[in-house]
């Protein structure tokens, strides 16, 4: 890559599940510079499949800890090759798959805080962790631990009122209760437990980074109205655990300086801030820059929908973070499994395989689709748990079929309904300022927009999200340079490119919505009575 021209920068970084990316991003809110390692692809010794490693249990999820250590070497040793001129990075930020765990083991401390310069982290680090393949946000191995924590607090409604979530099996307390239970050896000899964003930002800091607020949701152990560990929940998943964990702080908090490691090695300066780092989707938020009554759909093989939301009202389906930007609000996430997977299966079945036909049939057919509703899970959808495929005439008797034209309407009407009917359970109301943001495949299909337009009644913007949980880290850590959140998040960012408006909701949408959401409700709870029927 040509040599860099000195520009003050901030860095973002983003250890996912698949990689480690970094973005530079200069004053003017521009990405000058992005890179990123591949685990499967540039570190095959560790012999991971997307990043993991499944176990035979095919419940059991795990990543090598070593690994992520190695991918950071790769890719500052690449950024240096390529001329990056460290001196000029005033901040960075990161951001890290939500939910996994790292477990430091006792003395590892030392380590950490006495870094050589002559050599990389790896080398360094090899010997500091009590667990080397570390529980990630895939795994599903922990549902005993989660009944025992919700029986602990007085049900699945209490957990999620106290964390913001029911628990969940990748949820990062029962994957603690789960090594404490199974390991004990290797938890008793563990002195600091991170989640992948707080052990990212350790690593840069030279000692151990705080868990902020947002990822620290996304572990059914903080208390999100007072952000605060809760002691129950601590105590039903393991001993002596808030010692391990640290003190929670806000997700803009400056942790520290950098490691002086860093310095001497690449040349950062100094004086070169570390801002708290925090989990890939509230690092996207921040990316996508989400504002209050905004709402991002992200329509992807799952479909992911991210909130701003001021009061939230947990519920036993979704998710409720402490907000990223800012702490006196929140965001929440709600995914839908059956999303682009099944939009392909009904375009190859009633559109020749074809967007363009799918396209026409949308135009084609008028919004309400004449009182006909459809529900289609060829997997069991996670909300609500219902699996199988259902229709109902204007008169709500359930039916075999519909034409063609019908049931590709009937499809994008019913995924965008429930999408609006489960973020309003949890407490999003769509405003008069209202943005959708629409990211991910299906957001190339103005006809679908359309769609989301008219069921929201707001207008539809697409936005690129390709590295926006870096960008939202180098946002943040902007944020952070020009005062914080005395400054709001909006004003820093304002330099940023702006989304593009893709739809506008059509004349009369709100009536035929208004009278169509309440019926779709009701199916919806008739359809999850028989699939639980069924299922008993
Ligand atoms: O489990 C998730 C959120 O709850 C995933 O989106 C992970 O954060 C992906 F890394």
């Amino acid at each position: 890559m040509a040599e860099h021209a000195a520009r003050s920068c901030c860095l973002g970084w983003d250890f996912s599940t698949q990689q480690v990316k970094v973005v530079a991003i200069d004053a003017e809110m521009n990405v000058f510079y992005e890179d990123s390692v591949h685990f499967d692809r540039d570190l095959p010794e560790f012999g991971t499949q997307g990043g993991v490693h499944v176990h035979k249990d095919r419940l059991t999820v795990t990543s090598p800890v070593l690994m992520w250590i190695q991918a950071l070497d790769i890719i500052l040793e690449k950024m240096k090759a390529s001329g990056f001129d460290f001196s000029q990075v005033l901040a960075l930020s990161g951001a890290g798959q939500q939910h996994g765990s790292i477990y430091w083991k006792t003395g590892a401390s030392l380590a950490l805080t006495t870094l050589s310069p002559d050599l990389p982290l790896h080398q360094q680090l090899q010997a500091c962790f009590s667990i080397s393949d570390c529980p990630v946000w895939m795994d599903s191995s922990t549902t005993a631990q989660c009944r025992q924590l919700e029986a602990a607090v007085g049900g699945a409604q209490t957990l999620s009122c106290l964390t913001g979530s029911r628990a969940y099996e990748r949820f990062t307390g029962n994957q603690i209760a789960k090594i404490c239970q199974q390991n004990h050896e290797a938890y008793s000899h563990t002195e600091r437990i991170s989640l992948v964003s707080s052990f990212a930002a350790s690593l840069f800091l030279g000692s151990y980074s705080p868990i902020d607020y947002s990822d620290g949701s996304g572990m059914n152990l903080l208390q999100i109205q007072d952000k605060v560990w809760s002691q129950t929940c601590l105590d039903a998943c393991a001993p002596h655990l808030e010692e391990k964990l640290g003190t929670p702080v806000p997700s803009c908090s400056v942790v520290g300086a950098i490691s002086s490691y860093y310095v001497q090695r690449y040349g950062f300066p100094p004086g070169c801030k570390v801002v708290a780092f925090t989990g890939d989707n509230p690092a996207s938020l921040a990316g996508m820059r989400l504002e209050e009554g905004d709402i991002a759909v992200s329509l992807g093989t799952s479909d992911t929908l991210f909130l701003w939301l001021q009061e939230p009202t947990p519920a036993l389906e979704g998710h409720i973070f402490c907000n990223p930007v800012d702490p006196q609000h929140y965001m929440a996430l709600l995914c839908f499994k059956n999303g682009s997977l099944m939009r392909e299966k009904i375009r190859d079945e009633c559109a020749s395989c074809c967007w363009n036909e799918f396209s026409k049939a949308l135009q084609s057919t008028k919004m309400g689709n004449g009182g006909n509703l459809g529900f289609y899970f060829d997997v069991m959808e996670i909300t609500p748990e219902i699996i199988g495929r259902h229709r109902f005439d204007a008169e709500n008797h359930e039916v075999p079929a519909f034409p063609r034209d019908v049931e590709i309407r009937a499809l994008i009407e019913g995924q965008f309904m429930a999408k609006r009917i489960h973020a309003e359970a949890l407490g999003y109301r769509v405003m008069p300022k209202t943005k959708i943001l629409a990211t991910g495949g299906a957001s190339h299909n103005k006809d679908i927009l359309q769609v989301l337009a008219d069921v929201f009644g707001a207008p539809v913007y697409v936005i690129d999200t390709a590295n926006s949980a870096c960008v939202g880290s180098a946002y943040q850590a902007f944020h952070d340079l020009t005062g914080g959140t005395d400054v709001p998040f909006t004003e820093v960012v304002k330099l940023a490119p702006n989304p593009r408006l893709a739809a506008t909701p059509s004349p009369g949408a709100s009536q035929v919505y208004e009278a169509l959401l309440p019926r779709y409700a009701k199916l919806e709870q008739r359809v999850l009575f028989q699939t639980q029927r069924i299922l008993e």
